[in-house]
C-alpha cells in the first residue's frame, strides 16, 4: 500500500467524518502505483449550495476552496498550504521546467501551481452510506454472521437505516491497466502446456457451444447478385452461426479424445514394459510414439514437442480437475456425456441443476451446497435460490426500481459517454460487454471449499484481465433490514440495500482478502445503479476475492483468514 495512505492527516480526517473507508478507498485508488511512486493528494472544501446531502448538491458550482496538500518525500509525511505554494509558485521564474502534476509526480511548486490555478476536481463516488443524520435505530437484531445468512428477509421498514449493519465496501475507481514494464524485471510466468490444455477445456465447457455431432443439413440458396435480404442474410448468419458451434463442438470433442488418447498412451506404454521386460521406461515411450506415429502420420519429432509438458502430470491433472469440469458440463451442457459415446464411455449424469449449486471438493465428488453448512445451528435454514437479476422488494417500492437515478440519461454511458441499449444491433457501450449490451455467457467462476477455514469461496477457471467485469452483485433489492451483510447502494435521498441471504448469485460467496484481486465497482447501466464485481487481475484456478472495508470487519467478531502478509484483520477478533 502506498504510504501516503498511512499520512497523519488521512488519519485525522478519516476519524473526524467517521469514514472507515477512506483509507482503503485511497490504498484502492492508488494500488497501480508502487510504495516509490511519488504522489501528492489534494484535500479540497466543496461548497455545496442546497442543504442536503445529494449526489449532485456539490455538482460543478465551482465553489472549491483548497486546504492543503499532502505528501511524502524520503519516508516523511508533508503536509503544503495553498500560502505556502502560493510563496513556492511566486518564487518560481515563469520558464521553470514543467513539471508532471499530482497525477505523475512529486509535488514540486510548479505541480502545485497547475493544479492552483486548474482545479480539476475528483470525486469520490461509489457506493454511499446513507446522510448520517438520517439513521435512528430500527430494530436491533442480534450480530449473525453471513455465512448462516439468516437475515429478516425483507420487511417493509422506514427509510431508515440501521448504522450498524454490516456493510460491504464498493469503490469508486475503475481499476486502472498496468503500466508497461519495461525495468528488466522477470517476465510474468507462461502457463504450461498442461495448464493451456487444461484452460481450453474450461473455455470450452463454459462457452455457448450446444454439442452436438450432426451437421446441419441446409443450404441457404442465395444469390447474392439479385440482392440480400435481412431475412436472407438473418439464414446466412444463423447457418453461419451453426457451422461454428459444429467447429467448436469437433474441437471439444477432439479434446475428448486427446485427453483419453493421453491415458492411453502411459497405458500403452506399461503395456509394452511387460511385453518386454528389458525395456527401459523411456525406451518403452519412444516405442509408443513410434506406434502412434504410424498411424497419425505425423514425424516423431512433431508428436514430442505436442506432448512436451502433457508426459508428466496431464493424466493426473485431469482427474483432479474430473469432478469440477463434470459439474460445469453437466450443469451447462446436459447432453455432452453422449459425446462419450465416442470412447466408449456413457455414463449417467452425475450433476444437475445450477452449476453452484455444487461445491468443488479437493479430493472426491463435488457436495451440493446445502451440505456445506451443515455446521450452522440450523441447517435446514441454509435456503439459497440462484437468480440471475436482482428481484426488487414490492413491499417497500411497489413499481419502483430504486436504482434507477432520474438524473442520468437512461441512452448514454457515463463512462465512454457511448449510445447504451439493450438491444445488441444498436447498442455501442462495450465498457461490459460481457454483462450488457451482449449475449450473456455462464461466466467461468465455481464455488469451491477453502482450504483456510473460510467455507465457501469462488474459483475462477479463466482468466479474468484486469479492469473486465465479472458479475453483477445480484439480491434481492431492499430497504431496512439490520444486523446482516447487505451491500448498500443509492443516495441518501434514494437508499436500498441488496441482501443476499436469500437470493442472489455466486458473488454471494465471494470472500475478503486484504490484498484482493477484485472489487465491487459501481456502473450505470440505462440510468440503473448497478453494483459490479470487477477484476483486479485475476488469474485461472486463483480465488476471486475483494476488499470488505473496515466498516464491514469492525461488526465482525472473526478474525481474517485471507492469510496476506499485511492482513489488517488478522487479529482482530482477539482483540474484542
Ligand atoms: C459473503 S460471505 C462469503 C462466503 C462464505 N465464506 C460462505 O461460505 O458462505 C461472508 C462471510 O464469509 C466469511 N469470510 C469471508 N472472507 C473471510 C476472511 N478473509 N476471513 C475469515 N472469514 C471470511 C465470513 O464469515 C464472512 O462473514
Amino acid at each position: 500500500m502506498h504510504p501516503i495512505v498511512h499520512h497523519p492527516v488521512v488519519t485525522k480526517i478519516s476519524e473526524l467524518f467517521g469514514n472507515g473507508d477512506f483509507e482503503s478507498q485511497l490504498g484502492s485508488a492508488l494500488s497501480p502505483l508502487g510504495p516509490g511512486d511519488r504522489v501528492c493528494v489534494r484535500i479540497d472544501a466543496v461548497i455545496c449550495v442546497t442543504n442536503t446531502f445529494s449526489s449532485n448538491a456539490a455538482a460543478d458550482d465551482g465553489m472549491s476552496l483548497s486546504l492543503g496538500w499532502l505528501t511524502v518525500e524520503n519516508k516523511q509525511p508533508l503536509t503544503i498550504t495553498p500560502r505556502q505554494a502560493a510563496l513556492l509558485r511566486s518564487s518560481l521564474s515563469p520558464d521553470s521546467p514543467s513539471q508532471p502534476g499530482c497525477d505523475g509526480g512529486p509535488v514540486t511548486p510548479q505541480s502545485i501551481s497547475n493544479e492552483y490555478h486548474n482545479p480539476r476536481r475528483k470525486t469520490v463516488s461509489g457506493l454511499r452510506l446513507s446522510n448520517p443524520s438520517a439513521l435512528s435505530a430500527t430494530k436491533e437484531k442480534p450480530e449473525s454472521d453471513s455465512d448462516t445468512n439468516a437475515g429478516p428477509g425483507s420487511q417493509p421498514y422506514d427509510v431508515r437505516i440501521q448504522p450498524s449493519v454490516r456493510q460491504f465496501h464498493s469503490d469508486a475507481r475503475f481499476p486502472q491497466r498496468k503500466r508497461s514494464t519495461k525495468d528488466g524485471s522477470a517476465p510474468p510466468l507462461q502457463p504450461s502446456s498442461i495448464d493451456k490444455f487444461i484452460l481450453g477445456i474450461w473455455m470450452q465447457v463454459h462457452s455457448p457451444i450446444t454439442l452436438s455431432v450432426s451437421f446441419p443439413d441446409r443450404r441457404p440458396g442465395i444469390n447474392v447478385g439479385t440482392g440480400v435480404s435481412r431475412e436472407v442474410f438473418r439464414v446466412i448468419s444463423s447457418l453461419c452461426k451453426e457451422y461454428n458451434n459444429q467447429s467448436r463442438s469437433s474441437r471439444a470433442l477432439e479434446m475428448v479424445v486427446q485427453a483419453h488418447w493421453v491415458e492411453c498412451y502411459e497405458a500403452r506404454i506399461a503395456s509394452i514394459l511387460l511385453e518386454h521386460p528389458s525395456c527401459t521406461k523411456s525406451e518403452a515411450r519412444i516405442m509408443a510414439l513410434k506406434e502412434a506415429c504410424s498411424t497419425l502420420g505425423w514425424q516423431e519429432k512433431e508428436l514430442r514437442n505436442r506432448l512436451i509438458g502433457f508426459n508428466d502430470g496431464l493424466a493426473a491433472r485431469l482427474r483432479s480437475n474430473a469432478s469440477s469440469l463434470e459439474v460445469a458440463a453437466d450443469t451447462l451442457h446436459p447432453g455432452w456425456r453422449d459425446l462419450l459415446r465416442i470412447i466408449d464411455q456413457n455414463e449417467q449424469p452425475r450433476y444437475s441443476g445450477h452449476p453452484h449449486e455444487w461445491v468443488m471438493v479437493d479430493s472426491g465428488p463435488a457436495l451440493p451446497l446445502k451440505n456445506t453448512y451443515s455446521h450452522l445451528s440450523s441447517p435446514a435454514e441454509f435456503q439459497f435460490e440462484f437468480v440471475n437479476d436482482c428481484v426488487i422488494d414490492q413491499t417497500v417500492f411497489g413499481a419502483e426500481d430504486p436504482r434507477r437515478e432520474p438524473g442520468i440519461d437512461p441512452d448514454f454511458c457515463q463512462i465512454c459517454k457511448e449510445q447504451q441499449a439493450d438491444d445488441m444491433a444498436s447498442n455501442h457501450c462495450s465498457c461490459f460487454p460481457t454483462l450488457f449490451g451482449s449475449v450473456r455467457y455462464p461466466p467461468p467462476v465455481q464455488i469451491f471449499h477453502t482450504a483456510s477455514g473460510k467455507n465457501n469461496g469462488v474459483v475462477a477457471r479463466c482468466h479474468f484481465e484486469r479492469g473486465t467485469a465479472i458479475a453483477e452483485f445480484v439480491g434481492f433489492i431492499t430497504r431496512g433490514i439490520d444486523g446482516v451483510d447487505v451491500m448498500v447502494g443509492g443516495n441518501a435521498e434514494r437508499p436500498y440495500q441488496i441482501f443476499q441471504g436469500k437470493m442472489g448469485n455466486f458473488t454471494r460467496f465471494i470472500n475478503h482478502s486484504c490484498r484482493p484481486n477484485s472489487q465491487f465497482q459501481r456502473f450505470y447501466w440505462r440510468g440503473t445503479e448497478r453494483v459490479l464485481v470487477v477484476s483486479r487481475g485475476v488469474s485461472a484456478g486463483s480465488e476471486i476475492t475483494v476488499d470488505y472495508s473496515d466498516l464491514y470487519w469492525r461488526k465482525l467478531r472473526k478474525n481474517c483468514l485471507c492469510g496476506e502478509p499485511g492482513c489488517r484483520y488478522a487479529h482482530q477478533a482477539d482483540q474484542g
